[in-house]
């Protein structure tokens, strides 16, 4: 069902005759950690850059404290593109949580008007957006790959096996999740010389019970030595076919010497072998990395959904008939408690990132 080229005469007139056809302006819903955006976030950016020449493009950081300034800071000159930064300064926003983000964005959209918002399609952003969205009475447009026009998006659908073109009809703003490895942003944007402007958002509508029932308990950080599993360039997977939580651990030693990101299958995940940030699929991470080694993985649909536009996928499975032979590059029918053994030994100590 791929509908490209949907676009009637109809529609046409009625996006050159909108307003927003002509200048857009932009929110785009960042994530900081540590006093640095987000990878996701600046494709996010890269995302609303594609929403045409005059878009104007701001920021919206939320968060406590100097790690929040520092964010502040840096977001101002990460990318030429955006003009203002604001910066929402509050103990009720230091946590993701959903509802203050939401109320939030419903009170910047209410003061500045804008015509988008978008945020990464990871999980700040699909946590925070559906409940923005609500109290904002617009629908959002999620998972899109593909910017063809202020108001037409493509997105994939039946777990990326055909592509959607999608028009949104409805008032604004019109909001996005964006999918970061389909915007990949570049890394010279932040020697531009961009200064934008730093605002701060007056939070006196905000005072009271914004909350709600939802509790932050904890956060665990992944390992910091690991790449991120979202943008690393090589990914090393592990399926079922590990058998237990104690074989995974040759994974993450090859992914060490490979300087890689871990990822697992639901299978795997379902099984204890690893936690479940670590999934990789349709209800897991979407990956693109240069180079994807998938152990003991069948390739049911859900899990290719989620690692297909990988540059390389190479393949170990002892099944010569596994799915995902269908789409890896290089494919070997091997037992992977030989292969990855043989592995860890012949490579040279720990590649460079
Ligand atoms: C709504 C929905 C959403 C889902 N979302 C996801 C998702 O996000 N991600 C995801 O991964 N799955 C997802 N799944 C599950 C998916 O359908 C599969 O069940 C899962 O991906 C299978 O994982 P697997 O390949 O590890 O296991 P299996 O399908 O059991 O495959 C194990 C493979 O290991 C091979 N093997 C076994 N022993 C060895 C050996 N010694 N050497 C080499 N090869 C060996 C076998 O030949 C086999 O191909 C979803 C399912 C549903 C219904």
């Amino acid at each position: 069902m791929a509908i490209r080229g949907l676009l009637s005469s109809i529609t046409r007139r009625t996006l050159l005759s909108h307003p927003l056809a002509r200048h857009a302006s932009t929110l785009v819903v960042a994530e900081h950690e540590g006093g640095s955006i987000k990878a996701a976030s600046l494709s996010a950016v890269e995302a609303a850059k594609r929403l045409g020449e005059e878009n104007s493009i701001s920021m919206l950081l939320a968060g406590s404290g100097p790690s929040l300034q520092e964010a502040a800071e840096q977001a101002a000159s990460c990318h030429p593109s955006i003009s203002e930064v604001f910066v929402a300064d509050s103990d009720k926003l230091l946590h993701p949580l959903a509802e203050p983000w939401a109320k939030l964005i419903q009170l910047i959209q209410q003061k500045e008007g804008f015509s988008h918002i978008l945020a990464a399609s990871d999980s700040f952003g699909k946590n925070i957006i559906p409940r923005a969205s609500a109290l904002l009475d617009v629908s959002p447009t999620t998972d899109v790959i593909e910017i063809s026009d202020t108001r037409q998006f493509v997105r994939p659908i039946y777990a990326g096996n055909a592509l959607c073109a999608v028009r949104y009809t409805g008032g604004d703003p019109c909001i996005l999740t964006v999918r970061a490895t389909s915007f990949q942003a570049d890394p010279t944007n932040a020697k531009s010389g961009n200064k934008a402007r730093i605002s701060q958002v007056d939070l006196s509508a905000l005072e009271g019970d914004v909350i709600g029932k939802s509790r932050h308990v904890s956060l665990t950080s992944q390992d910091t030595e690991r790449p991120d599993l979202g943008n690393a360039r090589v990914v090393v997977t592990g399926g079922r076919g590990l058998k237990s939580a104690e074989n995974f651990k040759m994974i993450e030693k090859l992914a060490e010497k490979l300087g890689a990101a871990v990822g697992a299958t639901r299978a795997a995940v379902d099984a204890g072998f690893v936690p479940n940030d670590l999934q990789v699929g349709q209800t897991g991470k979407i990956v693109a990395p240069e180079l994807y080694l998938a152990f003991g993985v069948s390739g049911a649909i859900q899990h290719i959904a989620g690692m297909r536009d990988s540059k390389v996928i190479v393949a170990v499975n002892k099944d010569a008939d596994a799915p995902i032979f269908q789409v890896a590059d290089y494919g070997l029918v091997g037992d992977l408690f030989e292969v990855i053994p043989d592995l860890l030994e012949k490579l040279p100590q720990k590649s460079s990132r």
